[in-house]
């Protein structure tokens, strides 16, 4: 039986991409992770799955947005990622019109499921509810798919709530956690959705890459 999504195939997705990188000391879409750029990685997994493409969605110049869309956050001033998920709702509303529904997804995770939209949209079952991913016990509400319909009352909550936590956001919705498992690897279980805020989780994520390289 189809759910409240008919196509899961189809949903447009938006890269967070503001913030203000301080554990990291520099813009982390342009830390290297091997030979490459964050962005560049997470760019051609997007594409490999050929996810409905894609604003980056932060507010500031980017030197190379590898032919994404730039959207600033509405809300000027590096409000956290809920304003980069309030401009990927209004975003969203003029460029796909009959979409109920965008997922967004962080610039600092380079090994996130390549099924990651339609799975949470497969689990979409009314017009309000918003999805996020969880993995080992863990939400991870930046990868998530946010009905547009709720954009009023994001926008509303975001300059009303102090602190603009994403699980106080959270609560005053319908919410439907989807668990995505760990990739087995040579070293270990890797998180898929292991994020590199700092310089030594980029050490760490050398490695898993390498384990991933390594794998046939
Ligand atoms: N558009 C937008 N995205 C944001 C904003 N703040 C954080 N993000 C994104 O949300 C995701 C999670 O961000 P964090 O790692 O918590 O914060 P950060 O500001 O990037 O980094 P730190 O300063 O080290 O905390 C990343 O993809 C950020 O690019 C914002 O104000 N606007």
């Amino acid at each position: 039986m189809p759910g409240f999504i008919a196509n899961t195939e189809d949903i447009p997705v938006v890269l967070l991409a503001g913030g203000r990188s301080s554990r990291m000391g520099a813009n982390k879409a342009f830390s290297l992770l091997g030979e490459e750029s964050l962005l560049a990685r997470i760019a051609a997994r997007i594409a490999q799955r050929q996810m409905k493409p894609i604003a980056l969605n932060a507010d500031t110049d980017w030197p190379d947005t590898m032919g994404m869309d730039l959207v600033p956050d509405r809300i000027p001033g590096k409000l956290g990622p809920l304003a980069g998920v309030l401009a990927a709702m209004q975003d969203t509303t003029l460029r796909y019109p009959h979409a109920s529904h965008v997922a967004t997804l962080p610039i600092d995770s380079p090994f996130f499921p390549l099924d990651l939209a339609p799975r949470l949209a497969q689990a979409i079952e009314g017009p309000n509810e918003i999805a996020i991913a969880a993995s080992l016990s863990q939400d991870h509400p930046v990868f998530g798919l946010w009905p547009v319909s709720i954009a009023a009352d994001l926008g509303t909550w975001i300059v009303s709530d102090e602190k603009r936590r994403v699980r106080d956001f959270l609560a005053r919705h319908q919410v439907r956690r989807v668990d995505f498992a760990a990739v087995e690897t040579p070293i270990g279980p890797l998180d898929p959705f292991f994020n590199i805020n700092t310089p030594a989780d980029l050490i760490e994520a050398e490695k898993w890459l390498a384990a991933l390289e390594s794998m046939p």
